[in-house]
């Protein structure tokens, strides 16, 4: 799954050097990142209402598709920023690093 976020992470970059015209990531950065940033909050307003629906419908395909859409926004505000989307997995990583190692010690002390 990670080669997809890598595989994303590059066109995000190869964007960069793109007319607005041509490609909607590249329309993104030339708004600028306030305007991205709002896509930012209206997916996230999406993918809440979408989970609320969901919880009632017990359809999760909306929710699903608009969280893509936010993660992909997410990833487009960091690609403005200079990061790319590896950096988010090396944060969950050192999460994951962290507790393991916590659960380890709490099992070890008892
Ligand atoms: N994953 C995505 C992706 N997810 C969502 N979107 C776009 O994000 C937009 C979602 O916003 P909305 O639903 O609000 O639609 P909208 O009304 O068109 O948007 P606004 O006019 O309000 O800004 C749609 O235009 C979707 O097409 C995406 N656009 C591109 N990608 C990826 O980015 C790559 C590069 O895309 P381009 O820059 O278009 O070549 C693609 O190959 C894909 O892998």
């Amino acid at each position: 799954m990670s080669e997809i976020l890598t595989a994303l992470g590059d066109i995000l970059e190869q964007r960069k050097g793109a007319s607005p015209d041509s490609s909607y990531v590249a329309s993104l950065y030339h708004k600028g990142l306030n305007k991205i940033l709002e896509k930012v909050g209206e997916e996230a307003t999406e993918t809440i209402l979408a989970a609320k629906d969901a919880e009632r419908s017990g359809d999760n395909s909306d929710v699903i598709y608009e969280t893509a859409d936010l993660w992909f926004h997410s990833l487009v505000a960091l690609a403005q920023l200079g990061e790319r989307p590896e950096a988010v997995l090396n944060e969950l990583a050192r999460r994951f690093d962290i507790s393991g190692l916590e659960e380890k010690a709490s099992r070890s002390a008892q």
